[in-house]
C-alpha cells in the first residue's frame, strides 16, 4: 500500500550526449519492499539506480523520499546507500574501519563509530573478523562487509549494483537468501539490480522490468511471470513460448504445453534431459519454435527423438495474449 514514506520516480530521464539511458519513467517503490530492477545489458537499471543514489545528475524530472525532492541533494543527504558490485573496500583500513569510514567522515567520535560498525558487523555475522584488512577475506565475506558499510548510515533505501554477480554460484544462493532475510529484519526498501531473471524472482516483492530506457512492465513478481504483458518480457522472463495462435502473439508457458496424440503438430529439433523434465524444442508447419517442458516420467512413457513428429495441446485458460 502506498504511504507518505515511499520512494518515487517522476518523469525521471538520464541522457549522455545523445544517448538516452533512462526515458521520463515514472515508478513508486513502497516502503518497506524488496524491489528488483531487471532487464537486459544497457536497457538503463544501473544510471537509474545511480540517479537515485545521487552518483549521477538528473537530466529531467525528479526522485521524491518522503514527500521531498532529493534529485539534487548529495548522496550522503538523501537517506539512501549504495552498495557496489565490486565493494569499494579500502584496502590500507580494517574490517571495522571501512564499516565506520562514512561516519568517521561526518565527524562521529570514534568510540561512537565503533559502536555503530561492531553492531554492523553483528547483523551481517562479521564481529570475528573485524580486525582483519579486506585482501585478507573471501569475496563472500567482503560482501558481507560492504553491505555493513552500506547499512551503517541508517538508509530508508539500500541500493544495490549487481551484488551478486561477483560470487561462485553456491555462495550466490547463500547470499541472496541473506539479503532477504536482511531486509525483512532492517524493514527498509530494498532496489536491487540484477539481469538474473532466477534472482528477481527468488527475492522481489516487486520485479521492474526495463527494456530499451523505459520501464515495459512492473509488479509482484508472480504476476509478471504469470502474466507477462508483452513479448520482451515474456521471453526475457524466460520459460515462455512466443507463437502465434488465432491471429494473435501469445506466451504460453513451456511447462504447460504437453505432449498428447492431437494437437499442434511439430517437428522435434532438439531434446536436452534436464533432470526433472525433459525438454523437447520442436518447429511448427508456421516455422515457430516451441520447447515443452515434460516432466521425465511422461517423457519416457512416449519418448521422442530429433526429427519425429508431436503434437501438443495446453490448457486454453493458461494463454496469455501479448500486446505487442
Ligand atoms: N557515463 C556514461 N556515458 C555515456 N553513456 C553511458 C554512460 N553510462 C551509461 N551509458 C549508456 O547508457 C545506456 C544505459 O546504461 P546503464 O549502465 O544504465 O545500463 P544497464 O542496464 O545498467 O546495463 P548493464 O547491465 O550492462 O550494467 C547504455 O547505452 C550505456 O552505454
Amino acid at each position: 500500500m502506498r504511504s507518505g514514506q515511499d520512494l518515487e520516480l517522476v518523469h525521471l530521464s538520464k541522457r549522455y550526449g545523445d544517448t538516452t539511458a533512462v526515458d521520463n519513467i515514472n515508478h513508486v517503490f513502497l516502503n518497506g519492499s524488496y524491489v528488483c530492477l531487471l532487464g537486459p545489458s544497457g536497457c538503463g537499471k544501473s544510471s537509474t539506480l545511480r540517479m537515485i543514489a545521487g552518483h549521477e545528475s538528473v537530466s529531467d524530472g525528479s526522485i521524491v523520499l518522503d514527500g521531498h525532492d532529493i534529485s539534487h541533494l548529495s548522496p550522503a543527504q538523501r537517506g539512501t546507500a549504495m552498495m557496489f558490485q565490486n565493494y569499494a573496500l579500502f584496502p590500507h583500513l580494517s574490517v571495522r574501519d571501512n564499516v565506520a569510514f562514512s561516519l568517521h567522515m561526518k565527524g562521529v567520535d570514534k568510540p561512537t563509530r565503533h559502536k555503530a560498525a561492531d553492531e554492523m558487523l553483528e547483523l551481517v555475522d562479521m564481529t570475528h573478523l573485524a580486525d582483519r584488512l579486506p585482501d585478507q577475506l573471501s569475496g563472500g565475506q567482503q560482501q558481507r562487509v560492504a553491505l555493513a558499510r552500506a547499512l551503517v548510515t541508517k538508509p530508508r533505501v539500500l541500493l544495490l549494483d549487481e551484488p551478486l554477480s561477483a560470487l561462485d554460484p553456491f555462495l550466490r544462493i547463500r547470499m541472496r537468501a541473506e539479503l532477504k532475510r536482511l531486509q525483512r529484519e532492517l524493514g527498509i526498501t530494498f532496489i536491487h539490480v540484477t539481469h538474473g531473471q532466477d534472482e528477481a524472482l527468488a527475492l522481489a516483492d516487486e520485479i521492474v522490468v526495463m527494456n530499451n530506457a523505459v520501464i515495459e512492465q512492473a509488479g509482484p513478481a508472480r504476476d509478471v511471470w504469470m502474466a507477462p504483458r508483452t513479448e520482451f518480457v515474456a521471453r526475457f522472463m524466460g520459460g515462455h513460448n512466443v507463437i502465434s495462435f488465432e491471429g494473435h502473439k501469445i506466451a504460453l508457458r513451456a511447462d504447460e504445453v504437453r505432449m498428447a496424440d492431437t494437437g499442434l503438430p511439430a517437428t522435434v529439433t532438439a531434446v536436452e534431459y534436464q533432470g526433472a523434465h525433459v525438454s523437447l524444442t520442436a518447429i511448427t508447419p508456421a516455422g515457430e519454435e516451441i520447447v515443452a517442458l515434460v516432466p521425465e516420467a511422461a517423457f519416457f512413457a512416449a519418448p521422442k527423438e530429433t526429427g519425429e513428429a508431436v503434437s501438443f495441446v495446453w490448457d486454453e485458460g493458461r494463454v496469455h495474449r501479448l500486446q505487442a
